[in-house]
């Protein structure tokens, strides 16, 4: 799992290294770390041309020290100096060492048009609000050029701790962050403006502490989907009852009841009025017309998309959370419970509530730029795991653990994908996985399935339940074709 760490907590790992070791020496590893990724992404050094936008602080620092580099190389490198007289000392003297060269900001454009790359060492993790207006002016007129566009640590005007942007942001297609990853680069409007990461070790890893929240990889996620083995049965592998879609809109049922076989192949049982449509898609599911239960024994329920919010709805959801078992509530179920929170709140067992922004605010408040904050605020008000959907899926605990999602396209924003989530989710909670970790692997799962559907096209939901099984075998890094060494 990679760890989100926030800037008091990298502040606070930072200080024992700076009190241990000499002058300026944490600040030349992330300067020489930074130049390393530089030179990587300009693929060649002479001749090539890199404008640095400098700050006040220790983020102008290392974009000075990392521009030193890169003349020593061969680059030739300008500094635009937004604040002159307290522009990092030790840095500017390295850079005029090595043949940079230093303007105003008045003469920054000429440079800006014909620089090929554009360090952004405006402010790091000290930085608070957007963007001041003599910096936006350069970095519009920076994006506006050929170059390209790499963050120092963090991008100017991005909070590094939400992802919050107040106003105007640098628009980085890479991030060179150093010491561990800060949240605001992967959720909320800040995952947009920092591109791709690249993280710069600089000994901090012993310092850091446990982190509030974490990001999954494709092993994080392979780890939590253990195959069946020979004494599995279809009872074992988790039984998952659903209770989704309507004799009018069978759809939200057959994909939630798809993506839950398709997942974890045990045994999903179906309860609900579209029973007919989900019979004829899915000869594999156990089917009832009746209510939860008459569904037959299951170890965890996926209940609400597509149900309706009526008398009936309310009683069917009513009926399921009242059991002792982990339960995913999402769309239908959501606006019901937003009415009645109490029904959440008396449970004991697991619940998971998957909220996109507009379901999310009906309890109360929108999520606004702090999407990690919003989400362990109604995951502890409600003591249920809250997965508030987005560009960046954010899962909290009510203990205050979150996950923000790698995975995912912009393909996914179409109807019935959320059925699909929810069909996941519920397959993987009925194996007993903790509820935030069923809840991350799923968000994980469902980003890799579009990402695959997405490889073919435009796609619509169903294919994403179709992309499944393939999904899963990519994350488990299986590889098909031929015998594994071992067989005869
Ligand atoms: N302390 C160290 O030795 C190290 C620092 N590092 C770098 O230093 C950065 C932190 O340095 P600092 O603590 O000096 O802070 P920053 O360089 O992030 O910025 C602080 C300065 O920017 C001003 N400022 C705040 N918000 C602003 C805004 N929106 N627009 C314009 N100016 C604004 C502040 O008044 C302050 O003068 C890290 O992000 C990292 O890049 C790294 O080199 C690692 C080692
Ligand atoms: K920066």
């Amino acid at each position: 799992m990679i760890g989100l760490f926030t800037a008091a907590e990298i502040r606070a790992a930072e200080a024992p290294l700076l009190a241990a070791l000499p002058d300026g020496a944490l600040m030349q590893r992330a300067a020489t770390g930074l130049a390393t990724v530089c030179l990587r992404l300009l693929g060649r050094a002479h001749g090539a041309r890199a404008t640095l936008l400098v700050g006040a602080g220790g983020n102008g620092g290392d974009a000075l020290f990392a521009g030193a580099h890169l003349a020593r190389r061969g680059v030739r490198v300008t500094a635009v100096l937004l604040a002159p007289d307290r522009a990092h000392a030790g840095g500017r003297a390295a850079l005029v060492r090595a043949g940079g060269r230093m303007v105003d900001p008045s003469a920054a454009g000429a440079h800006l048009n014909r620089a090929d790359l554009v360090l952004d060492g405006i402010v790091g993790i000290g930085g608070s609000g957007g963007l001041r207006p003599d910096a936006v002016a350069v970095v519009d007129r920076a994006a506006a050029g050929p170059a390209l566009m790499v963050a120092v640590d963090v991008p100017s005007g991005v909070d590094a701790d939400t992802g919050a942007v107040a106003g105007a942001a640098f628009p980085a297609t890479h991030t060179v962050t150093f010491g561990a990853v800060k949240p605001g680069l992967v959720v909320g409007e800040g995952r947009a403006h920092a591109g791709e990461v690249h993280l710069v070790g600089i000994g901090l890893e012993e310092h850091l502490p446990v982190p509030g929240a974490w990001q999954l990889t494709d092993a994080d996620a392979a780890g939590r989907l253990p195959l069946p083995d020979a004494g599995d049965d279809k009872y074992s592998q988790g039984v998952v009852g659903v209770v989704a879609g309507s004799s009018t809109y069978p759809g939200a049922g057959v994909l939630c009841t798809g993506a839950a076989l398709r997942t974890r192949p045990g045994l999903v049982r179906y309860a609900g009025t579209a029973a007919d449509g989900v019979r004829a898609a899915w000869p594999e599911a156990i089917v009832t017309d009746g209510r939860p239960s008459d569904a037959g024994r299951v170890q965890a329920w996926v209940v609400g998309p597509g149900m309706g919010t009526d008398d009936d709805a309310r009683t069917v959801l009513a009926e399921v959370l009242a059991t002792d078992l982990p339960v995913l509530a999402d769309a239908d179920a959501l606006t019901l419970l937003a009415r009645e929170p109490g029904l959440v709140r008396d449970r004991r067992a697991p619940t998971v509530l998957t909220p996109h922004d507009g379901e999310f605010a009906r309890f109360g408040a929108e999520p606004g730029p702090d999407r990690i904050g919003a989400a362990r605020r109604l995951a502890a008000d409600l003591g249920a795991v809250v997965l508030l959907k987005g560009d960046a899926t954010v899962v909290a605990a009510p203990g205050g653990t979150a996950f923000v999602n790698a995975t995912g396209t912009p393909w996914l924003a179409t109807a019935g994908t959320g059925d699909v989530l929810s069909g996941i989710a519920g397959a993987l909670l009925a194996t007993g996985l903790p509820a935030a970790e069923a809840a991350a692997v799923a968000a994980h799962l469902h980003g890799r399935a579009g990402q695959l559907a997405a490889a073919g096209g435009p796609f619509v939901a169903g294919d994403l339940v179709r992309h499944l099984p393939a999904t899963i075998n990519r994350v488990r890094g299986f590889r098909p074709g031929g015998l594994p060494d071992s067989e005869p």
